[in-house]
């Protein structure tokens, strides 16, 4: 079995390159076959990552870690809970950049519409002119709040797209393998930027 950490590093340093993962900002994660995760430990930099930066989580909640003092990131839960609602998905990223936190707050509600983009085929929609909506989530500052919020409102109402935001925080993203992960992240962060040059040239 190939060690997802490599692949994960080089997202990590990629996104980092690409100001979505500045300083510790961000938090990725990848299963493994016996249902445990990979997910990257807290307050490290997300520009320079080891192996040793890295804790495994496994379905009962046990971790494991090259050292004592590493602790899982700070939203581990909210990467249990999208494994957990989407039981397919192989990779959770969340990332950080300052489009993704102008276009949540282009609306003060749940949802914001996404403009009809052929991208969005990228993300699984596949409809001329879709109506497509990602949602928008509180940023409270325990983070179970958040995965509780995410949690009832997929339960009811799962998304069209794998995507959420947090509002004022960043955006999640999940997928079936590590590279449509990587993808979704780029495509999810094209539209946002497409969204606020809109807004900034008025159209
Ligand atoms: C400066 S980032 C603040 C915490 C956060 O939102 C994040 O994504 C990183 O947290 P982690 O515990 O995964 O390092
Ligand atoms: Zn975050």
């Amino acid at each position: 079995m190939i060690d997802p950490r490599d692949e994960l590093i080089a997202a990590a340093s990629y996104f980092y390159s690409q100001r979505w993962m500045v300083g510790t900002a961000g938090n990725l994660s990848a299963r493994l076959p016996d249902g445990s995760f990979w997910i990257t430990a807290s307050g490290k930099s997300k520009g320079q990552l080891s192996w040793d930066d890295f804790v495994q989580i496994y379905p009962d909640g046990k971790l494991e870690s090259a050292n004592t003092d590493l602790k899982p990131s700070a939203e581990t839960a909210i990467h249990q809970l999208i494994y957990r609602l989407f039981p397919k998905s192989q990779a959770c990223y969340h990332v950080h950049s300052i489009e993704a936190n102008l276009v949540s707050n282009f609306v003060t509600n749940e949802v914001v519409l996404l403009p009809p983009l052929e991208m969005l085929k990228g993300l699984g929609v596949w409809e001329e002119n879709p109506i497509c909506e990602m949602p928008i989530f509180r940023n409270h500052l325990e983070v179970s709040r958040i995965a509780d919020d995410i949690q009832a409102r997929f339960e009811l109402n799962p998304p069209k797209i794998p995507a959420l935001l947090i509002r004022n925080h960043g955006v999640t993203v999940w997928a079936n393998s590590l590279e449509m992960a990587r993808n979704y992240i780029e495509l999810v962060e094209y539209i946002f930027c497409y969204m606020v040059n809109t807004r900034r040239i008025g159209i």
